[in-house]
């Protein structure tokens, strides 16, 4: 079950309205979200009581992003053991709501694993609750604490590339504190460039369909303060042509162990327009995101969306709710076919460097992807 709660801004100013919060009400524990379907135009929080309302947010992408959606498996998990669900269940339907993200199935294995060893140790069903929620806890934290390193390493990266004055980077789709428990990845990186004064303009895909850098990126750089202009995705070209591009910053929701990294649909041809125009194509995407499981871009899953994301202009720019058609305003005719893939796979030779909280991996091979991966089992363990 799932409630909206308006957002009220007692001081008039930028509220920052967490991504995603546990709580735990009197009428029993909630995951609240801020439902980014709604952005820009209003802050509004999605409050899920189980797994299947989340398991929907995560569909309609009220809460989206590889990293936070590791985070909301977790918290999801967490949230049917505390509610007596069958854990089981819960976490087979989260793991299996996006298919893309690793991130995703990797939080709720981590949550799931806790419950169940918590279990196997004698404990009862609360303690094992418990378990489940601490491991959830310990994900958001660290995703909080990647993002501020990964923002240090890419601010070295972008200088020791890109020495001396202020620089034009361009963006796609949404990787900011709306993706994470921080303050994101790829944007955290634009962020704190802002901050060291050697940001002079983020440029702003639009990202078609679902418009995340339209509605999310710039809502984010506009509370930032942050220097910024937004174009349509099929623009970028001309803005590489022009020389106004310095570098391109991108987050990934799945890096194979060969290197290839899929992410928002459209960040394969930025690789390429990157290549042609010798401009550094920079991923920055914590060691979570990095799945030794998959060896290479071909095995990456790319979720297929419904087609009427692309033939419909809604409201909010997202499809609604368990609508088959989205309701909204048709830009095609009724009836048209679409091609939706929400991703695409940009290969590790169209890669400058891969940016983790462990740190910089150029340029992108296997062998440097397994070595990192190995450095941070070790710091986790
Ligand atoms: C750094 S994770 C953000 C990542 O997730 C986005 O996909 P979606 O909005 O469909 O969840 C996009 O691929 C971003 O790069």
């Amino acid at each position: 079950m799932a409630d909206h709660y308006a957002q009220s801004r007692d001081d008039g100013g930028p509220m920052e309205i967490p991504a995603i919060r546990w709580d735990e009400p009197p009428e029993g524990p909630v995951l609240v979200l801020l439902d980014q379907t709604r952005l820009p135009a209003a802050e509004v929080e999605l409050v899920c009581t189980d797994a299947p309302a989340l398991v929907e947010a995560i569909r309609m992408l009220a809460v989206r992003g590889a990293p936070l959606l590791g985070i909301a498996g977790a918290y999801g998990v967490a949230l049917a053991a505390v509610r007596g669900f069958d854990v089981d269940e819960a976490a087979q339907a989260l793991a299996g709501a996006r298919p893309t993200a690793v991130n995703l199935s990797v939080g709720v294995r981590r949550a799931q694993t806790a419950y169940q060893a918590a279990l196997s140790r004698g404990g009862d069903q609360k303690q094992a609750a418990g378990a489940a929620l601490a491991a959830a806890r310990a994900l958001h934290r660290e995703d909080a604490e990647a993002s501020a390193r990964m923002a240090h390493h890419g601010l070295a990266l972008l200088d020791e590339l890109l020495p001396g004055g202020s620089h034009q980077v361009l963006t796609h789709c949404n990787s900011g504190a709306l993706v994470s428990g921080g303050e994101g990845t790829a944007f955290a990186v634009a962020l704190a460039a802002h901050r060291a004064g050697r940001l002079r303009r983020l440029w702003v895909d639009e990202t078609r369909p679902l418009l995340q850098g339209a509605r999310l990126t710039a809502y984010e750089a506009a509370r930032k303060g942050m220097a910024y202009t937004l174009l349509t995705d099929n623009a970028a070209g001309s803005l590489f042509a022009a020389g106004e591009v310095d570098a391109v910053l991108i987050g990934a929701d799945r890096i194979a162990a060969d290197g290839s990294v899929a992410n928002k649909v459209g960040s394969y041809p930025l690789a390429v327009l990157a290549r042609y125009h010798h401009v550094p194509f920079i991923v920055v995407a914590p060691v979570t995101t990095v799945d030794p499981g998959t060896p290479d871009g071909a095995s990456i899953e790319v979720e297929q969306r419904a087609g009427h994301e692309v033939t419909e202009i809604t409201a909010p720019q997202v499809p609604v709710a368990g609508a088959e058609a989205g309701g909204g305003i048709p830009v095609a005719p009724l009836g048209t076919q679409a091609y939706n893939p929400a991703f695409d796979v940009t290969p590790p030779e169209l890669v400058t460097a891969i940016v983790t909280e462990e740190g910089v991996v150029s340029p992108v091979t296997a062998e440097a992807l397994a070595e990192l991966c190995d450095r941070s089992r070790q710091v986790t363990i």
